[in-house]
């Protein structure tokens, strides 16, 4: 079975009531170009249908505005949460459950990216613990991966990668509600985009190591997204590679630009 193609927008700390609802918007008038696929702008997701050829969109405001983007955004396009906390309701001063995720409609939550490791400090352990509890709520996962600049310069970026996984993979065995976002800290609002081949030659890694650390299931249906200075210019090539499956799309999500990456030929 094919891999279904997905993008998801992260608008990271954007946006303003105002802002959001322009691109709520934007995306509830879209028109998606017929070679995706399908025909028509109700067709972004179904969750009724079995499709390969639709692809899956997800976007993630900030948390404050999670309810009105998923009151005000048509069905079929989901809502992730950027962040959420590993234990449930209780005194966890500026945290969010993932029963409260839940409980507003929000079906996906961002983890692991890399201005949570780095900014914040969040540790592979605290991301691998975050990953099970959304799991076990039912909340998919957008798990983020990736390598800084002196990592890829000192050939460590698929232990870098596969170390972030295998964190995940010590907790975590069933990967289906799982997508892999791998996003190479120097390309992230860099401009500087990955070459095709590097992004493949990453994202076949990844895919191997699922064969032989989860399972081959794993590593055949598991979705490897990428991530970094992804744009409408770009995307193409990187949408053709065999283990590109689609894109976390930051800056480029707040604008137009972000239909013609979904609806990018492939
Ligand atoms: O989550 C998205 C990534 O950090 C990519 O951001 P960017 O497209 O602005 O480079």
């Amino acid at each position: 079975m094919a891999r279904r193609f997905f993008v998801g927008g992260n608008f990271k700390m954007n946006g303003s009531v105002k802002a959001i609802t322009d691109i709520i918007n934007g995306l509830n008038n879209a028109q998606l170009d017929p070679n995706v696929g399908m025909s028509g702008a109700d067709c972004f997701v179904d969750h009724n249908r079995e499709s390969d050829t639709v692809t899956e969109v997800v976007v993630a405001p900030s948390a404050l505005y999670l309810m009105l983007t998923r009151e005000h955004l048509r069905q079929g396009i989901e809502v992730a949460a950027q962040n959420v906390f590993d234990r449930p309701n209780g005194a966890f001063t500026g945290e969010i459950s993932v029963s409260q995720l839940k409980d507003a409609g929000i079906t996906w939550t961002i983890l692991g990216h890399s201005e949570r490791r780095v900014i914040l400090q969040e540790e592979s352990t605290l991301i691998a613990r975050k990953t099970e509890a959304a799991l076990n709520g039912g909340i998919g996962v957008i798990l983020c991966v990736g390598e800084s600049l002196e990592q890829r310069e000192a050939n460590k970026t698929i232990e870098v990668v596969t170390a972030q996984l295998a964190a995940v993979a010590e907790r975590v065995k069933d990967w289906s509600k799982i997508v892999i976002a791998y996003e190479p800290i120097w390309a992230i609002g860099t401009g500087k985009v990955a070459t095709t081949q590097q992004a493949q030659e990453v994202h076949y890694e990844i895919r191997k190591w699922l064969a032989s650390t989860v399972s081959q299931e794993a590593s055949e249906n598991t979705r490897i997204i990428y991530g970094g200075s992804v744009t409408d210019k770009n995307c193409r090539d990187l949408a053709t590679q065999p283990d590109i499956d689609g894109f976390l799309v930051g800056g480029a999500s707040l604008k137009p630009a972000f239909f013609d990456i979904v609806n990018v030929k492939r």
